[in-house]
């Protein structure tokens, strides 16, 4: 067995049952993470998917979850084989988490209504801007309660069938457990949470049932949202049911506890390190969002900034951004598929790795070249659809490192919008923690990631592993809490996960803040040209 490397101390942790398992389900790939007690990724799976655009609604299929599910468990099976020689039968623990918001709405019997309306969709305005106004609460139109309004306010016949609401991550650790529950940081995505009892606010939920009075809707909300759960709790054990699901080839035993099912936003503030009060992290992959750790609630309501909570509860301020680092990736693809025709043979990483490279050559301000990477709606900037766009005055440059250059600062301008809203209400971080996809290329999005933000940003050495580590985090959190019962999340990460954890700190240079600053002003003067276009297209 050539490829076998048993690494004494990791075969033996896998073989007994000892590591811990993450899986996150992304928007574009579903990934495992297998860790040891020390944290250190062993193993890791993934699978590619990605989401359709069905009936003018963003949607992944049931069956399409499932055979995800399978097929990334079965690949961190394979990688266990070829790295160790073993294939794991059982974990110390395991924890799962997803994209968050959007709408699974199940009937008595546990049928889905209609197909999974994914975080993705637009189509929820009405119904978020009177809930923002009854609720004096921001509520984001991808959030759970403005779809399953927007569904009444549509009089989609299904509402009043609906029996259970949740989340991906809560739908599938629902199918592994048998439990109806979700982290407080995934829940908050559909409905407010007060943090002064860790649970949905009850003022809200009661004018919630005042306004959904007139519907013909048989439960209150309360009755349909999962259980919420603070991280660390006991949130259930893999069911035979779910064992088979998740390994049909009948290997995987049942038992194994699970953490509760977080959605990405708090498996990106662990894996960032970035649960306590004041600390910040921005996560780019197909959507980009920050997220500020608040010690106070805000003074004012923003539509650009969404209120969560961390996986312990805490009031989390976010700037989130539908479209993030997927424009960027089809110019990958188109140079890519060039590089092939001119006969040369490059990988994806080789191809990000020439094309973020040539960025870093480009004109601080953009030489007059402007990149729109809306593939969807954008709330934060008020656009309905999606409309990607590159264009450029007569008098501008254009050359790859020029149009790398937009590119790379079209992924942050809605951001960098959204954080001057958070920056006027007095809320700001001394650095910001990034993890995600495109910084899989060191140097280049870190570097105007600061400059956008005119903050320093740090990346972690463990960022690549992303939201399936911190889920895998999450969970190894809650056996250590069998042990050590009154530890907070915040004190487990920098006592044990981050305590001789490597990061690489980026500072805003300054003709990168003038530059983008100066391209940013045209970037939001061209975003008439973004409305012409959905209009006109
Ligand atoms: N080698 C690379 N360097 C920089 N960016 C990359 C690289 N490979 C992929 N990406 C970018 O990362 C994005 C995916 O990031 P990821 O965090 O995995 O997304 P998601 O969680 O939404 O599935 C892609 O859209 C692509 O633009
Ligand atoms: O909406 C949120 C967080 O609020 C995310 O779940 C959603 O943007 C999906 O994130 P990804 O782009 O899949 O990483």
């Amino acid at each position: 067995m050539e490829n076998v490397h048993p690494t004494a101390p990791a075969a033996q942790l896998i073989a007994e049952g000892n590591a811990v398992l993450g899986i996150e389900l992304g928007s574009t790939n579903i990934k495992a993470s297998l860790i040891g007690p020390d944290f250190q990724q062993l193993s890791s799976g993934s699978h590619q998917w990605e989401n359709q655009f069905s009936d003018q609604l963003w949607t992944y299929s049931i069956e399409s979850i499932h055979a995800g599910l399978q097929d990334c468990f079965a690949a961190l099976l394979a990688d266990c084989r070829q790295r160790y020689g073993i294939t794991p039968a059982s974990f110390a623990s395991v924890g799962i988490s997803a994209m968050m918001h959007g709408y699974m709405a199940f009937d008595e019997s546990g049928e889905l209504l209609v197909p999974f309306r994914t975080w993705r969709n637009t189509n929820t305005s009405a119904a978020a801007a009177k809930l923002t106004e009854a609720f004096g609460f921001n509520i984001p139109l991808r959030w759970s309660v403005a779809h399953y309004f927007q569904a009444m306010l549509d009089r989609e016949a299904h509402v009043a069938k609906v029996a259970h609401l949740t989340t991906l991550a809560g739908y599938v650790h629902e199918q592994l457990t048998g439990e109806k529950v979700l982290g407080v940081g995934d829940a908050s995505g559909m409905f407010p949470i007060d943090t002064a009892t860790g649970n949905y606010d009850a003022a809200m939920l009661e004018t919630f049932a005042q306004l959904a009075a007139s519907y013909p809707a048989p439960h209150r909300l309360e009755e349909l949202l999962p259980a919420v759960l603070p991280a660390g709790a006991a949130a259930g054990k893999l069911s035979e049911s779910g064992a088979r699901l998740l390994d049909p080839t009948g290997t995987l035993q049942t038992g194994v506890p699970f953490c509760p099912p977080e959605g990405d936003a708090g498996t990106g503030m662990v894996a960032t390190n970035s649960v306590a009060v004041r600390t910040g992290n921005v996560s780019a992959g197909t959507s980009i969002f920050a997220m500020l750790v608040l010690d106070q609630p805000l003074a004012g309501l923003h539509h650009e900034i969404d209120v969560v909570t961390t996986p312990a509860g805490d009031s989390v301020a976010m700037v989130h951004c539908n479209n993030g680092a997927s424009e960027i990736g089809v110019w990958a693809g188109v140079f890519g598929d060039f590089a092939r025709a001119l006969g040369a043979t490059a990988s994806s990483d080789e191809v990000f790795g020439a094309l973020l490279g040539s960025a870093l050559e480009g004109a601080a301000d953009g030489a007059g070249l402007l990149a729109y990477n809306n593939l969807s709606g954008e709330p934060v900037t008020g656009l309905e659809q999606g409309r990607p766009l590159i264009i450029r005055t007569p008098d501008s440059s254009l050359n790859l490192a020029n149009l790398m250059r937009a590119q790379v600062y079209g992924m942050f301008a809605t951001l960098s919008l959204g954080m001057k809203v958070l920056a006027a209400e007095g809320v700001r971080a001394e650095k910001m923690h990034a993890h995600g996809g495109i910084f899989r290329t060191a140097g280049v999005a870190q570097r105007f990631l600061a400059a956008a933000l005119d903050t320093p940003v740090s990346v972690s050495q463990t960022a690549g592993h992303g939201g399936p580590w911190g889920i895998a985090v999450l969970a190894s959190f809650r056996k250590y809490l069998e042990s050590n019962p009154d530890t907070s999340l915040d004190a487990f990460l920098n006592g044990q996960v981050f305590a001789s954890a490597k990061t690489q700190e980026a500072s805003p240079l300054p003709e990168d803040v003038a530059g983008y600053s100066a391209w940013l002003a045209n970037y939001e003067s061209g975003l008439a040209i973004q409305r012409a276009a959905i209009a006109a297209l």
